[in-house]
C-alpha cells in the first residue's frame, strides 16, 4: 500500500484544508501525520513541544510518516518541518508528493488566528515564519513532484492545480 498523494508544505499551506478536499475529489481516505502523533502522544503538539521538546516531536513524527507511507493508501498531509528529517526525505522518493507553497505574507495571515502552532508563537511571527520558508525551501522542492502557489487561490482551486498537474505528469 502506498498513498496515491502526499502533501507537504509550511504550516498554513493549507495541507490538512486542501488534502482533505483532495481526498474527497478522489473518494479516498485522508490521514494527517500531526493527527497522528497527537494520538501516539495522548496530548497535543504545543504540549508535545512544551513538556518533552522539540526532538521528541520530531521523532515521533518522523514514524509517524513512516507508518502512514506503509500504511496508507489515499492522501497523506505531512506536518510541516516533517521534511527536516533526511530519513523522511529519503522515504519520501517514488512517491507522488504535492509541495504547497505559501508565501510570508499569506502563511502569517492564515496561521494567525491559532495559537496551535508552538514554531510560530514567538514575538514576530512574520520574521519566523520567514526564516522557517528560507530553511524549508530546499528541502520542500527537493522531494516535490508538483508544486502550487497557495496564496492567490481559494482551497478547490488548489485542488485543480494540483489535479492539473498531476495528469500531465503522470501522462
Ligand atoms: N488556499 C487557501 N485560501 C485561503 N485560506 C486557506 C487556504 N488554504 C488553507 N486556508 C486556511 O488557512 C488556515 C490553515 O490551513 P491548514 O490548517 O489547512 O494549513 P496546514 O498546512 O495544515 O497547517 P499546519 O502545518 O499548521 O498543519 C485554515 O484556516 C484554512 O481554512
Ligand atoms: O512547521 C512545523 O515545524 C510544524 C508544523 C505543524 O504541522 C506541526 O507538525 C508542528 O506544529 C510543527
Ligand atoms: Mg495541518
Amino acid at each position: 500500500m502506498s498513498p496515491e498523494f502526499v502533501v507537504l508544505g509550511p504550516p498554513g499551506a493549507g495541507k490538512t484544508t486542501v488534502g482533505r478536499l483532495l481526498a474527497a475529489r478522489l473518494g479516498v481516505s485522508f490521514r494527517d501525520t500531526d493527527e497522528d502523533v497527537v494520538a501516539t502522544a495522548g496530548k497535543p503538539i504545543s504540549d508535545i513541544f512544551t513538556t518533552d521538546g522539540e526532538q521528541a516531536f520530531r521523532a515521533l513524527e518522523e514514524d509517524a510518516v513512516a507508518k502512514g507511507l506503509a500504511e496508507h493508501d489515499g492522501v497523506l498531509a505531512l506536518g510541516g518541518g516533517a521534511v527536516l528529517s533526511a530519513v523522511t526525505r529519503e522515504r519520501l522518493a517514488g512517491h507522488t508528493v504535492v509541495f504547497l507553497n505559501v508565501g510570508t505574507a499569506e502563511g502569517v495571515r492564515r496561521t494567525g488566528l491559532s495559537t496551535a502552532r508552538p514554531l510560530l508563537a514567538g514575538v514576530n511571527p512574520r520574521s519566523t515564519f520567514k526564516a522557517l520558508l528560507d530553511a524549508r525551501l530546499p528541502l520542500y522542492r527537493e522531494v516535490a513532484t508538483i508544486e502550487v502557489v497557495t496564496d492567490d487561490l481559494e482551497p478547490e482551486q488548489v485542488v485543480a492545480a494540483v489535479l492539473a498537474q498531476w495528469d500531465k505528469t503522470s501522462g
